[in-house]
């Protein structure tokens, strides 16, 4: 049995992640973690007895293998670092960690002879579209990034997106596109700039989480493009790394690495 806690459990993925834990037959939810649950129980979420709920996480007392972190980006960084603290291993889907960040959690990690593994993305669509991206761009080297996500997301731009971003530059030199006199008459039109590739969010009502990488040369195009219609599609990648993290010996960044 591998005993987990689920960090962020009343969130939109935190409950997609209860479920598979309880559904996964070698896994057992020991814990469960969000702010908005201090002063309540197990009761109150339809979680069996044996789950203990926290609000605090300095209260986390439970023994556990594995911390499943799906919060959001300016608390992960505390969250993870308290867990491998108490001798968890981390699986980590929350953006926003720096190389800082991660580079002190290694450390920590490896002090504590654990493993742990952050994917900006657990989907396989997006694994493979980062992948291919990757490929094209040794071809193509003017690409434009377009991630779409529903309207309660809280960071722009996506972790995927910027994730396709260092894939794409490990195999182009560094390089501005679009007109050198460019002007933006609307600040911001352009996107964000990731060394001289453009990235832009677009927030929308329906959409779940979706990317398209556009390349460009003379005569031709390519658009790469995945879909998540449903958090669903997370949920394998997040089963296998809970499995996996137990064998590994460093922290492991992307799913691809796993696989
Ligand atoms: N890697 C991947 O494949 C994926 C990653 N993500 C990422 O996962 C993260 C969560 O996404 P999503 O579930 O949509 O977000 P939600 O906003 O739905 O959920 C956020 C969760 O974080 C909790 N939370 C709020 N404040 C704190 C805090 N101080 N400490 C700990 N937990 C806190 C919330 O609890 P409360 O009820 O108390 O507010 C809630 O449970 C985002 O960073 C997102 O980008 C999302 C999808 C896939
Ligand atoms: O917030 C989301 O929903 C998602 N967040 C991750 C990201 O920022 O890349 C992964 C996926 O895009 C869904």
């Amino acid at each position: 049995m591998i005993k987990v806690v689920v960090a962020g459990f009343t969130g939109e993925m935190g409950q997609n992640t209860v479920k598979m834990v309880q559904n996964t037959s070698d896994f057992e939810l020991v814990g469960v973690f969000a702010p908005s649950a201090k002063g309540k129980s197990a009761a109150d979420y339809d979680l069996p007895e044996t789950t203990s709920v926290y609000g605090e996480l300095q209260s986390i007392d439970c023994e556990a293998d594995v911390w499943i972190d799906f919060t959001l980006p300016d608390f992960v960084y505390e969250n993870v670092k308290y867990a491998i603290k108490q001798g968890m291993r981390p699986v980590v889907g929350t953006t926003g960690l720096t190389a800082e960040q991660i580079t002190d959690l290694n450390q920590l990690i490896q002090a504590k002879g654990l493993g742990g593994l952050i994917a900006p993305n657990f989907g396989m669509s997006a694994v493979l579209l980062m992948k291919f991206a990757k490929e094209a761009a040794a071809y193509f080297p003017d690409a434009e990034i377009i991630e779409m996500h529903h309207p309660n997301k809280k960071d722009a731009p996506s972790g995927t997106a910027i994730k396709t971003a260092e894939m794409i530059s490990q195999v182009r030199h560094p390089h501005t596109q679009g007109a050198e006199q460019e002007k933006e008459t609307l600040p911001g039109s352009r996107g964000g700039d990731y060394e001289g590739m453009k990235i832009h969010s677009v927030r929308l009502p329906g959409y779940v989480a979706h990317e398209q990488v556009l390349f460009g040369a003379p005569g031709e195009a390519l658009t790469i493009r995945q879909d998540s219609f449903d958090r669903q599609s997370f949920m394998t990648g997040v089963r296998l790394a809970v499995k996996e993290v137990m064998n590994l010996t460093e922290l492991t960044v992307g799913l691809e690495n796993i696989l």
